[in-house]
């Protein structure tokens, strides 16, 4: 059966990746805007309401009007904004934290942030296994591609070649930090550093561990063997043994719908490093919309991704 999608903001950075995975698969028929219709609120709430999913490719208040405009159709909605991410009655779209069934069956489905995609993965797993504490004030240090951004970053780097790093959320209070405390379980907001290197995508997501500090923490062979134990069989989630001398993010990254896990430990137990490596746009924002779209069109979870 082919079902009818919906992609709302398809000329958009994540929507143009979107269209590129579910391109030449027979299950899914795209409702396309053209350039003059795109942004016309009657044209957009006629497909809303034409089609049998619809992905949200907008910032967060076009998405909430979006999610106005559906009201009384039949559509069941991915939406990539913030705009939904901790609102009752949303699903997070991570289907190997909160359940393959809870994303095939919703009808509203949040997509993860991308930073938040590498931090729940590794944080949420071990704190639901007692490994380390739930009230710990986590620090998240981060670093993605400029496409993160949209098209308005991209452009900033790509006219301004001379930026080598860009520290941002200086002013605290960065939009993802309410969904990466609520999805790992924590009793107090993670700190978060995020910067922006000049790559187009990819990503590196690192939680640090004073393990000798952290009431009841374990041993780093102990976390590794948790998140390895928790993602055994996925084929998105890798968590990986090796200790490499470094790690890369090239410019020349191609897409990619996986995730690498690491737990990088000291000699004597007392510190971890937690680095979860991504593509922004791929786990980290289309490759995780697809897996949620083929699961609710009862589809393998893979189909279409980039693995
Ligand atoms: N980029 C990434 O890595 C990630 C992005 N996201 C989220 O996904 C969403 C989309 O981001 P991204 O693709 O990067 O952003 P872009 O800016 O690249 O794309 C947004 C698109 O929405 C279009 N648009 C703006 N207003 C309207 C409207 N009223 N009706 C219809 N279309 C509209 C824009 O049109 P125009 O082309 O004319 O500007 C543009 O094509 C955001 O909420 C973002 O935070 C989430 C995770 C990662
Ligand atoms: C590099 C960069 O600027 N990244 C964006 C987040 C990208 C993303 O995940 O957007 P959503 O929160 O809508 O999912 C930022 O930090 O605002």
């Amino acid at each position: 059966m082919t079902s009818t999608v919906f992609i709302d903001g398809a000329a958009g950075t994540t929507g143009l990746e979107i269209a590129e995975r579910l391109a030449g698969r027979s299950e899914f028929e795209l409702i396309v805007l053209d350039d003059a219709r795109r942004k016309l609120p009657e044209a957009r709430k006629e497909a809303l309401h034409a089609a049998d999913f619809a992905v949200l490719c907008l910032h967060d208040d076009a998405a909430r009007e979006a999610v106005e405009m559906a009201e009384g159709s039949k559509v069941r909605i991915v939406d990539a904004s913030t705009a939904h991410r901790v609102t009752p009655g949303w699903t997070y779209g991570f289907p190997e934290i909160v359940g393959r069934e809870a994303v095939a069956t919703a009808g509203r489905v949040a997509n993860p942030g991308c930073y938040p995609t590498g931090f729940i993965a590794l944080i949420a797993p071990l704190v639901r296994a007692g490994l380390v504490p739930a009230d710990w004030p986590y620090t998240v240090n981060a670093v993605s591609g400029y496409s993160g951004g949209g098209k308005a970053l991209i452009e900033r780097f790509e006219d301004d070649g001379d930026i080598a790093f860009r520290g941002y959320g200086l002013a605290m209070g960065h939009k993802h930090v309410p969904e990466m405390q609520k999805l790992a379980g924590l009793s107090v907001p993670p700190l978060f550093a995020p910067a922006v290197i000049p790559a187009h995508r990819g990503m590196v997501v690192e939680v640090p561990l004073p393990l000798g500090a952290m009431p009841g923490a374990a041993a780093p062979d102990a976390l590794r063997a948790e998140l390895a134990a928790y993602y055994a069989g996925s084929p998105i989630v890798t968590v990986r043994e090796d200790v490499p001398d470094e790690l890369l993010l090239r410019r020349s990254m191609e897409p990619w719908d996986g995730i690498a896990l690491y737990v990088f430990g000291a000699g004597d137990d007392s510190q971890a490093r937690l680095v979860a490596v991504l593509d922004n746009l791929g786990k980290g924002a289309s490759g995780a919309a697809v897996q949620s779209l083929n699961l609710m069109a009862g589809l393998p979870e893979t189909a279409g991704l980039r693995l």
